[in-house]
């Protein structure tokens, strides 16, 4: 059997006397992405904080490769097996993109060929341009290419593709795939659920401190009992909320409304019933966000 890359075993962290992180455990392995994803203030950042090593560990144990974070951060060996892309990450503003591909190459025991990585991450365009004049994309495509230069084993990437374009964004995923292929792990935090969606194995759902899914997003989805219908209709919301399985009518704009509905198909046929003048009818598949948000909904109402 694999051996887990990262292994969280009851970890809990409080910052003064409120807690953020309770008994949290989980095994991480390679070749897999797994996002984590929670509400603002769900204590994903305080998580990867603690796996890095930038926050001491209260109570607990993280193991990276085996080794607890502090001491990969003394280890400039181990160290350089995790490639890390924060939100707050700076680039010297002065250098120019090429220069400063090679200074972290140098920092690196057995670096990626740079000629390769360019390629890869199509850098070439702006290889001469200082980093403080990149777009936001080219920015965010140099930060991946300089956290995977040292070939890591791990990859963290906190909320990678803010404020990307659709075709950055694609591009973004499909070198992340890339990396998975590859044979990394890879934990991703974000708030863009089509992205977790598209990219992750695994879901690992942050609610009030506790992990309160780790599954598959499909999983998460089938776990759904909620649909939505879309049409345009001439029943009234009131006679709208009468039918089968009917949790919530929305207006929407251009007189459609949104039917949300547990029995969706007993509710479509008593629609098209009452209202023969029905149209411009779509019935749509659950989605990631969606479920994300009847999760923590329902764990809160149990709670
Ligand atoms: N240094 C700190 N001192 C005190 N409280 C903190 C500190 N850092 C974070 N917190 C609190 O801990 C909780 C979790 O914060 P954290 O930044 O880990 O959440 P997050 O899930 O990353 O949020 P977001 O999605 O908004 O980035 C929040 O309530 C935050 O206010």
């Amino acid at each position: 059997m694999t051996e887990p890359l990262i292994h969280i075993r009851q970890l809990s962290h409080s910052y003064g006397n409120t807690p953020v992180l309770q008994q949290l455990s989980a095994e991480l392995y390679g070749g897999e992405i797994i996002a984590v994803l929670g509400a603002n203030g769900a204590g994903k950042t305080t998580l990867i904080q603690l796996m890095l090593g930038l926050l001491s560990q209260q109570q607990g144990e993280i193991k990276i490769l085996g080794q607890v974070p502090a001491q990969i951060r003394r280890d400039p060996q181990l160290s350089g097996q995790l490639g890390v892309m924060l939100q707050q990450a700076s680039l010297p503003g002065q250098l120019t993109v090429l220069e400063q591909l090679r200074l972290f190459s140098a920092y690196y025991p057995a670096p990626l060929d740079l000629q390769t990585l360019i390629e890869r991450f199509g850098l070439q365009s702006y290889l001469q341009q200082r980093c403080s004049s990149l777009s936001g994309g080219q920015r965010q495509s140099l930060l991946l290419a300089l956290a995977l230069l040292g070939q890591p084993k791990i990859l963290f990437l906190d909320e990678p593709t803010v404020g990307m374009d659709v075709e950055a964004r694609q591009r973004f995923w499909q070198l992340i795939r890339t990396a998975r292929a590859e044979g990394l792990c890879i934990l991703l935090t974000t708030h863009y659920l089509e992205e977790a969606d598209a990219l992750a194995d695994r879901i690992l759902l942050l609610k009030d401190g506790q992990f309160i899914a780790d599954t598959s997003p499909t999983a998460l989805k089938a776990g759904l009992s909620q649909r939505q219908i879309r049409c345009r209709s001439s029943l009234s919301p009131a006679d709208l909320l009468q039918l089968p399985g009917v949790s919530a009518v929305l207006p929407l704009a251009d007189h459609q409304v949104q039917i949300s509905s547990s029995r969706v198909e007993d509710c479509l046929r008593q629609l098209l019933q009452q209202d023969p003048q029905l149209c411009d009818l779509t019935v749509s598949a659950a989605s990631l966000e969606q479920a994300f948000l009847q999760l923590t909904q329902t764990h809160e109402e149990t709670h």
